[in-house]
């Protein structure tokens, strides 16, 4: 008789805002075996903040090494107990990580996190800083002047201007604000680079793999200007940041390459082989793109505390630079093709600080509040409530790249309820998720399918039914309820030798649920009508060149603010 053949299984390990979770995954079709998730420990909900400062949010960078053992021992230890899966420790081929980004963490020469030593434990600035820190405004706006006066074309991959949220402005905002972690620092590593190097031991800064999602969407590296940009632009920003540069590794690796092996140690703690290959690490996004079975012609929207929006373009594919769109980068998700990224920088974000901070009790009575409101929400029309709401409260990320916008809602009456807002705002970042397809659009990037995932795109069907009446597109749904994890997993399986590329293992291990939410042609037409007054908001808010001239309502309130907090110590 014929010895059957031994399934073979791969691990992705997805770190997202607030916790990590590993996934084990059957590498024929995609099946989830099993999986764990970690809450990170330290902080509010894993982040660290500062009272004084609303815009700061760091992280732990204890939390992402704990974070890899537990869950991914979590998940392991799951597999083992699914009998009928088939799966054996031994039989996992490889191990993919996608991380939230830009996440740089200052470390020291041999790769360790400063924050883990004595000296530094406690120090914020040495912490890891979270992609949703908006404390390097000033810097992001300075790199911006500087790269439009440079012959470079800095700019030109990423959308015109450079974010508060990205590597440049946050190492700089670092060397300002605290100049004695920046000399402490040997060099910045991304989040994503880091916990591959971590897990292989492949730690050292100035050898490591660095892969190119990161180095491409945030830290300006490109191929047109031979790489990072160049010491002599870096040195008009700070004499010392070509220093930085000097220790990020200048060949910048794609996620179907090999980090190395995983560690006896790491691979002893949590159940697996030693020496099991750990690709190349991306953010969330991308990875959660490539779980949704991306490819020309298709956008993937990741739906969580933020939205990203990505699509994939043919290398050999005429593309335009796309002005607002934060990053165009060739092999950012798929090697081989343009890796396309845009977003909004709060959207499940925006639901929550209405929950908590606003909502009266009764809706949280019976549960989750956000449940509660959507009940209420799903019986509005669109339009009944006469309100209208700007998603900006953590700035805008696509199409007008500016932290320093903020929330607001028009048309309140004194008969307005907590429903009418919540939908207001579910509405407010469909808007803002159609003026992103628009963008794309109008720079001949077609947009023929939107697949949805993550936590909100699973939990609330009122939202995408509102996607589809606003943008008037179909919703699908990927059918990955992990769909992050998956696109790990599927790079974990190019590396472990089970797929030649990683459009092969899309087609076997991705899909789409048979519910797809269609557009409604009564909605349609009254959020057509909305979008027009939307729009007209978002430009005389956010652009200094429309009529109204009310661009500088935010900033002022904002300047207000910080003036009057410094005032108070
Ligand atoms: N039922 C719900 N409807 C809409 N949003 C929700 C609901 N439940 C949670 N959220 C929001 O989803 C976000 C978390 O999304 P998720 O994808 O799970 O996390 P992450 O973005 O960190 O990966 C939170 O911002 C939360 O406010
Ligand atoms: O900005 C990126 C990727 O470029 C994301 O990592 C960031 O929005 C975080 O996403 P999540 O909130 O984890 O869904």
């Amino acid at each position: 008789m014929s010895k059957s053949v031994e399934k073979q299984f791969a691990i992705g390990v997805d770190y997202g805002t607030n916790s990590v979770r590993a996934l084990v995954v059957d590498v024929a079709d995609g099946t989830e075996i099993a999986s764990s998730v970690y809450e990170y420990p330290s902080g509010d909900q894993g982040i660290l903040l500062d009272r004084k400062d609303p815009h700061l949010a760091r992280q732990n960078p204890a939390d992402y090494i704990d974070g890899f053992e537990a869950s991914v021992t979590g998940a392991i230890r799951m597999a083992k107990k699914q009998k009928q899966s088939g799966f054996r420790a031994e039989n996992v081929v490889g191990i993919g990580i996608d991380t939230t980004g830009s996440t740089p963490i200052p470390v020291d020469k041999t790769g360790m996190p400063l924050a883990m030593s004595g000296k530094y434990k406690k120090n914020l600035a040495a912490q890891a800083w979270l992609w949703k820190d908006h404390t390097s405004a000033a810097e992001a706006a300075e790199i911006t002047a500087k790269a439009e006066r440079s012959k470079d074309g800095y700019l030109t991959k990423c959308g015109g201007i450079y974010s508060s949220e990205w590597y440049w402005a946050k190492v700089l905002h670092c060397k300002r604000s605290s100049p004695e972690v920046f000399d402490a620092a040997y060099a910045w590593v991304e989040l994503a680079d880091f916990v591959p190097g971590y897990i292989t031991g492949n730690m050292n800064p100035d050898t490591m793999p660095r892969g190119i999602c990161a180095a491409g969407h945030k830290a300006m590296f490109h191929d047109d200007w031979g790489g990072l940009p160049k010491n002599a632009f870096l040195k008009k920003l700070d004499a010392d940041l070509p220093k930085v540069a000097e220790h990020y590794t200048a060949n910048s690796s794609t996620c179907d390459e090999t980090v190395g092996g995983l560690t006896e140690q790491i691979a002893k703690k949590v159940g697996l082989s030693a020496g099991v290959p750990v690709a190349v690490g991306a953010f969330d996004a991308h990875m959660g793109a490539v779980g949704a079975g991306v490819k020309p012609g298709t956008l993937v929207k990741i739906m969580g505390t933020s939205t990203c929006d990505v699509t994939v373009w043919p290398l050999d594919q005429p593309l335009a630079d796309i002005p607002g769109v934060c990053g165009i980068v060739p092999g950012s998700v798929i090697p081989g093709m343009y890796g396309l990224e845009a977003g909004q920088s709060a959207v499940g974000d925006i639901f929550n600080w209405f929950v908590k901070q606003l909502v009266p009790a009764k809706y949280a009575a019976d549960g989750d509040a956000h449940v509660a409101l959507t009940a209420a929400a799903e019986e509005l029309k669109p339009g009944e409530s006469g309100l209208l709401a700007l998603d900006w409260n953590n700035g805008n990320r696509t199409v007008l790249v500016d932290p320093l916008l903020s929330g607001m809602l028009i048309g309140q009456t004194l008969h307005t309820t907590a429903a009418e807002i919540y939908r207001a705002l579910v509405e407010a970042t469909a808007f803002g998720a159609l003026a992103i397809i628009n963008r794309f659009e109008e720079y001949g990037v077609e947009v023929k399918e939107v697949v949805n995932c993550g936590g909100i795109a699973e939990k609330n069907p009122m939202v995408m039914q509102i996607y589809a009446d606003v943008c008037n597109r179909p919703m699908k749904i990927s059918r990955s309820a992990q769909t992050c994890a998956l696109g790990a997993a599927i790079f974990g399986a190019v590396v472990g030798g089970a797929y030649k590329n990683a459009p092969a293992a899309q087609k076997k291990m991705t899909g789409t649920k048979t519910t797809i939410y269609r557009p409604r042609k009564a909605a349609v037409k009254t959020y057509a009508e909305l979008y027009k007054l939307y729009m007209q908001l978002h430009d005389a808010f956010g652009t200094s060149t429309s009529d109204a001239k009310l661009s500088n309502v935010m900033k002022d309130l904002i300047a207000i603010r910080t003036r009057v907090a410094k005032e108070s110590g």
